[in-house]
């Protein structure tokens, strides 16, 4: 199953041209917080596919019919660019507790690059949703391989996987190795350029965010 928020017109597609927008991205604060809008929008969306359960809420004037979620779910994410996507996410899933882990392009001098994990930190994910995001997928590399991390040390209930913006080699890789995933994006591009940055994408989400990484 993939949901992409550009089929359907909505405010969350002017947030996500303002992350694109080579004017509006050289104001950081900007770019983190339309980051955060946007996390908060795909975790709306999610809500919609989660269970819930019937509940009555004392209100100063009688009982009202309500709902809560049966179960909260766990919100994954890859440092750095992942951080505000998280954050927004967290604001409305705020019950959630939180997976972090890093993974990052190690370039070689030939320019080819291996994805390394150095650290992992998780409550357990036994027989949990688990939604994990970060804003590019690009090849795809770096989210199949944190997700196979969490896969093989948990028994996960159903994973969620959440783009701003995906490559459709991206989409592709994610669909071969984790075939029981749901994506979540925001648009997909169908370009990479050499160095398998998304076209025309938004550039480095993480530079773009915390400033360019040595
Ligand atoms: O789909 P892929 O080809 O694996 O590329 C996508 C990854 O690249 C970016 O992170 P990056 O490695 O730039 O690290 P950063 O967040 O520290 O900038 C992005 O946030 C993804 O994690
Ligand atoms: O287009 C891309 C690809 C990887 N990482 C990014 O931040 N952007
Ligand atoms: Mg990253």
């Amino acid at each position: 199953m993939i949901f992409n928020l550009s089929k359907t017109n909505s405010i969350a597609n002017v947030f996500i041209s303002e992350l694109r927008d080579i004017n509006i991205q050289k104001d950081a604060l900007r770019f983190r917080t339309n980051l955060e809008r946007v996390g908060a929008f795909f975790a709306y969306e999610i809500s919609k596919e989660l269970p819930y359960s019937d509940n009555e809420t004392q209100t100063p004037l009688g009982i009202a019919n309500t709902k809560q979620l049966s179960n909260q779910p766990v919100l994954a994410t890859i440092l750095r660019a992942g951080l505000p996507l998280h954050a927004g996410m967290l604001s409305v899933f705020d019950k959630a507790e939180s997976t972090f882990i890093t993974a990052y392009r190690k370039t070689h001098k030939s320019g080819d690059f291996v994805i390394e994990i150095e650290y992992i930190s998780t409550p357990d994910l036994t027989g949990k949703t688990v939604i994990i995001s970060d804003p590019m997928l690009a090849t795809g590399l770096s989210m199949v391989l944190c997700c196979k991390e969490l896969l093989a040390k948990y028994k996960i209930k159903e994973l969620h996987i959440v783009a701003v913006i995906a490559s459709t080699e991206g989409i592709k890789h994610v669909q071969a190795n984790l075939p029981k995933a749901k994506i979540w994006v925001g648009a997909i591009d169908e370009e990479m350029t050499s160095k398998s940055y998304i076209v025309p994408g938004l550039g480095d989400a993480g530079d773009l965010a915390y400033g360019v990484k040595i």
